[in-house]
């Protein structure tokens, strides 16, 4: 092979419309080393298109690709049908959203397959808007979801997806293209699964706490506490949702380590749940920094009688100052701060504005390290809390856990399974495949072997 050969001639792209969405992309895929070829009414007058883009009229520039992404509303979709013959065998990539769900009797890219019947229409990018491509994705947009009924087809463009630096989610079928054209019309879709999943949290734990703590004391010692209910505890609810909801954002990242693992490559694709779940890993950190400020505020407005350290005070009247106990109540306060900076921290660096100005080692540096030195510290709180009282049988009040320890169940776990993990002979291998090693057929025959 020659020299030449290295530094291929860029791929050729079609772009049908020059309207917004049509140069955004095209500029995204001319600076991603794609070719890209206009289609458009008026090919000598359709004002400024990204450099080094071509432009001509929508059949010549058929004919330079074999994919084309139509940009145009699906209202002005009827003049394709005449150039049927000419895109016959084409991947066709239908981008529209509609304003409104349900204007019409099927979903757009059915009907472009309807109109070209001999090329193969994907679904796909109308996720996107014309701004995130044109400033970088943000987090938000860096997934791509797609439909059709090719996969060949669909193949082509995630290729194109994934070079622009975006998450593929295949859907299936072209079936699916009506519940894609609605994605963009819900608000907030990637905080309904960690929206849902706070409430459901708090609701349980607030009945928990509530049975435990006050209908408990009534029912066994006759005595009203239900005062309790505006202040303790909800300043019991609120930390141990945002503990249990910042560990759910780790286990996700622990689970596809041990797949990888278990897979011995890194190119399977996850299941659905878990790229879901991976993908909504900012909002759920972001819930449960704001259960963290409500914990801190509710900690500060608590009359000082109340606070553990002032029960240190007052025993030290009676008795013997203990250095042991203060020794924890003051490292219950530390790991409590220290753990509710490096929160805001991560709050802060997960920011787009903030992200986008950090390099992609620092930014994970600051996600993964910090993050897991802020679980481990707000772990720590939370045992310090409990320091030993697990040992008393009265804190099994109608033989139910207290709730620091429900909220301590899901982080130690994913401490445990990090730890496992940086052990050097799993970090090793698991280094080794993520930078595309994979286990080969005959070592695992070999370990077959080995085994029977
Ligand atoms: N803007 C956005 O952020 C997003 C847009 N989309 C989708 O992308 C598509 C294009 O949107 P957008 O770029 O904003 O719209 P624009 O109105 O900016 O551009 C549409 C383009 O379609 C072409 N066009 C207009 N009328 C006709 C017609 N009668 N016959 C043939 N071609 C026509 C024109 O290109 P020319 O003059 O060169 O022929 C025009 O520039 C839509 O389907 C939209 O739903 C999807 C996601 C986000
Ligand atoms: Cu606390």
């Amino acid at each position: 092979m020659t020299r030449a050969a290295a530094a291929p001639e860029p791929e050729p792209l079609c772009v049908f419309g020059t309207g917004d969405f049509g140069r955004s992309l095209g500029q995204r895929l001319q600076q991603t080393a794609y070719r890209v070829v206009y289609g458009s009414r008026r090919p000598h007058s359709c004002g400024p298109l990204p450099q080094g883009a071509q432009v001509m009229s929508h059949v010549a520039a058929a004919q330079s690709a074999s994919v084309v992404f139509v940009c145009i509303h699906r209202e002005n979709y009827d003049f394709l049908e005449t150039f049927a013959p000419q895109l016959k065998g084409k991947v066709l990539v239908d981008v529209s959203n509609n304003p409104k769900k349900n204007i019409y009797p099927e979903a757009n890219a059915e009907y472009l397959q309807r109109l070209v019947p001999g090329a193969h229409v994907v679904k796909a990018f109308n996720t996107l808007s014309a701004w995130a491509l044109q400033n970088g994705p943000s987090d938000a947009s860096r997934q791509v979801y797609l439909c059709g009924n090719s996969s060949e087809a669909k193949q082509a463009v995630a290729q194109v997806a994934t070079k622009l630096g975006l998450t593929v989610l295949d859907r299936g079928s072209l079936a699916a293209a009506r519940e894609l054209e609605d994605f963009p019309l819900e608000l907030f879709p990637e905080w309904r699964l960690p929206f849902r999943l706070a409430i459901s949290l708090v609701a349980f734990l607030f009945f928990y706490l509530l049975i435990r703590d006050i209908i408990y004391e009534y029912v066994v010692n006759g005595k009203d506490i239900s005062f309790r209910i505006m202040v303790s505890l909800a300043n019991k609810v609120f930390p141990i949702a945002s503990l249990i909801m910042l560990s759910l954002c780790y286990l996700p990242g622990i689970i596809a380590a041990f797949l990888q693992l278990y897979r011995g490559t890194k190119y399977k694709r996850f299941p659905d749940w878990l790229d879901r779940w991976m993908l909504c890993r900012k909002q759920l950190g972001l819930i449960a920094l704001g259960f963290a400020v409500l914990h801190v505020l509710y900690t500060l407005i608590i009359p000082i009688r109340y606070v553990a350290g002032a029960q240190i005070i007052k025993e030290n009247q009676t008795t013997v100052f203990d250095t042991t106990v203060a020794w924890r109540g003051d490292s219950f306060y530390s790991t409590g701060i220290l753990g509710f900076g490096l929160y805001l921290l991560l709050g802060i660096t997960s920011l787009p504005s903030v992200s986008n100005a950090l390099s992609w080692r620092e930014f994970s540096f600051v996600q993964s390290k910090l993050g897991y030195l802020t679980l481990f510290l707000c772990t720590l709180h939370t045992y310090l809390y409990g320091r030993d009282k697990f040992l008393f049988p009265s804190t099994y009040k109608w033989y139910t856990p207290p709730g620091y320890m429900l909220s301590l169940v899901v982080p130690s776990v994913v401490i445990v399974l990090k730890l496992l993990i940086l052990l050097p002979c799993v970090d090793s291998r698991l280094t080794r495949i993520r930078r595309g090693w994979e286990r080969t057929d005959q070592e695992e025959d070999s370990k077959e072997s080995l085994l029977t």
